[in-house]
């Protein structure tokens, strides 16, 4: 049986579990597969409801997860999917790096499609609540003083590195920030110097941040335009971020490294 989603919520009520939330829930793509799931300041945990006795837990840490989102599904069901990004081995390397794993539940207690909506937003709006999610930023200041949601201008010079700078953002980037829920303005860079223009004379109370996707010229070309402004003292404190897109990646490379 579903959980009825008007009930109080059980995770109090469940031996030994003090979680944030819990739920028992259908697999996204399979509706045989069931799971219980619960969710803690620090994790969300998946285990699967089965008779058979191998029902090995899986737990998620929320410093790897930059997002949860809920939708309705094609019947009266509803949908929330977290996004989790941890350090994994890569294939065929000894080295680890970030690598995506979605975790999507179908809620399907009630007949109302607004109810199951509710209920799936109830988990998405709890994930976005909980202070460990992994914010885009990355460690230190910056990430502490973002708000969210995080308006962003995204500059990209579709000629930085081999000329690909613009599929990267495409094929990588674009789904992290939907999964994250950050609002952004897409700026293909026209010309040299197209940059420093636009940021020597935007309205940059519109922005809580400026991510270049290029390699060091661009960003050269974004802090010589905050600093031409009138308000530099000011403009230059907006928070800057830089996705590696060019063919040196010199100082995306050296932030990596101090940031680790
Ligand atoms: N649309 C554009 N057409 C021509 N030049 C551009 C355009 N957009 C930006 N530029 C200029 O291209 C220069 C080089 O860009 P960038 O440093 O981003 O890439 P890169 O030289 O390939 O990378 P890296 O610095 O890692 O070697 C920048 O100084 C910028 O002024």
């Amino acid at each position: 049986m579903e959980k009825d989603a008007s009930a109080p919520d059980p995770s109090r009520q469940r031996n030994g579990f003090s979680g944030v939330l819990y739920g028992e829930f259908a697999d996204a793509l399979n509706d045989e597969l069931r799971y219980s799931v619960s969710l803690t300041e620090s994790a969300l945990t998946i285990q699967r409801i089965s008779s058979s006795p191998d029902r090995t837990k899986v737990a998620f840490n929320l410093s790897d997860c930059v997002g949860c989102r809920s939708h309705t599904g094609p019947d009266t069901s509803a949908y929330f999917t977290a996004y989790f990004y941890p350090m994994k081995r890569r294939w065929m390397s000894a080295g680890l790096a970030r690598q995506r794993v979605e975790q999507c539940f179908r809620v399907a207690p009630a007949q109302d499609p607004l109810v199951n909506l509710r209920e799936a937003e109830r988990w998405s709006d709890t994930f976005l609540l909980l202070p460990n999610l992994l914010h885009l930023p990355g460690k230190g200041v910056a990430c502490t003083t973002l708000r969210r949601p995080c308006r962003t201008m995204i500059l990209v010079n579709p000629h930085s590195g081999r000329g690909q700078a613009l599929q990267l953002f495409t094929g990588h980037i674009q789904a992290m920030l939907t999964e994250a829920d950050v609002p952004y303005t897409l700026v293909i860079t026209e010309h040299q110097n197209h940059a420093r223009e636009l940021v020597r004379n935007a309205d940059l109370s519109q922005w809580d941040a400026l991510v270049i996707m290029s390699g060091d010229g661009l960003l050269f070309e974004v802090i010589n335009g905050l600093m031409e402004r009138e308000d530099w003292q000011q403009a230059i404190k907006t928070p800057l971020g830089i996705l590696p897109g060019g063919s040196g990646n010199a100082l995306a490379a050296s932030l990596h490294h101090y940031s680790q």
